[in-house]
């Protein structure tokens, strides 16, 4: 077994910063890039995203259904992608949301979890709305193989307070409840569990206690969304050092020139830096 995912991700975010740059090919974008809305384009838009930044961040986070929309030959380009962001040094987080009853869930950490799966990630994103404990056989796979998950908590889009902030029987919000549990399930790793939480950067000061998950928060909605790095802190509070923010649209939208890709890139992971570490 490798080392597990949350010592790879602290050492990896501590070398070259908080930031997770996902890779989101809509059609509009590949249409802006010039390219053609099918598996040629996606792999010329996954390779020129690689090739710009994968040395850079300490994680590219490649969102499944813009792979998935074009069929089996768009999951090859997702086994390659993920085969190259890993040579270049690059953690993978594979922002699937997959969650299902047990024994089901027990195939999908299968896919995305196991040595010799041709989907192996270094990390997923699941959702725990069949309940935190459905996710079992993921967060037992995930651990056996130094993998991690990220289970949806407090999400960034406007809808998600309806579910997310509703109150349990003993009075916890369904959010805060899923993160009670995550705790647990990370209670004395070291430097941080494997069991992550997302958390998006739009969502303000909800009144969530972040400070007990002793595991990473995935912060996507910067950029697009309207989230910064520099109101993380009003999100994180004291949980900031364990954040990876992470932005798609607004750091490819300055492709497909490599240069700009890497130039966009910098100026966020320098925003994410001193919006970490400010005092
Ligand atoms: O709460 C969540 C969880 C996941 N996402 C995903 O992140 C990216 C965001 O893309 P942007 O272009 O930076 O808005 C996208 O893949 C979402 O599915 C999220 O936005 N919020």
């Amino acid at each position: 077994m490798s080392e597990p995912f949350g010592t790879r991700l602290r050492q990896a975010m501590d070398k070259r910063g908080p930031l997770c740059v996902g890779i989101d090919p809509h059609a509009a974008l590949l249409a802006k890039w010039g390219l053609p809305d099918n598996p040629v384009g996606l792999a010329a838009f996954a390779d020129t995203v690689i090739d710009a930044i994968g040395d850079l961040v300490p994680v590219v986070k490649p969102q499944s259904a813009f792979f998935e929309r074009h069929g089996s030959a768009g999951i090859a380009v997702l086994e390659r992608l993920i085969g190259l962001a890993s040579q270049a040094g690059a953690l993978v987080l594979l922002d699937v949301k997959r969650g299902d009853i047990g024994s089901t869930a027990a195939g999908y950490a299968d896919a995305y979890l196991r040595d010799g799966s041709s989907l192996a990630a270094d990390a997923i994103t699941v959702s725990p709305f069949l309940g935190v404990g459905s996710l079992d056989p993921v967060f037992d796979t995930a651990l056996e193989y130094g993998r991690g998950v990220f289970v949806l908590a407090l999400t960034s889009n406007p809808e998600a307070p309806s579910v997310q902030h509703a109150r349990t029987p003993d009075g916890r919000t369904v959010a805060q409840a899923v993160l009670d549990d995550l705790a647990v399930r990370n209670a004395g790793a070291t430097p941080l569990g494997s069991i992550g939480a997302v958390v998006g950067a739009t969502i303000g000061q909800t009144g969530h206690d972040l400070t007990r998950l002793n595991g990473p928060f995935l912060a996507p909605g910067i950029g697009a969304q309207g989230g910064t790095p520099e109101g993380l802190r009003a999100v994180f509070g004291d949980a900031l050092s364990a954040v990876l923010p992470a932005v798609s649209r607004e750091v490819l939208a300055a492709g497909p020139s490599p240069e700009a890709l890497r130039k966009a890139t910098e100026e966020h992971l320098q925003r994410c830096v001193a919006a970490v570490t400010r005092g």
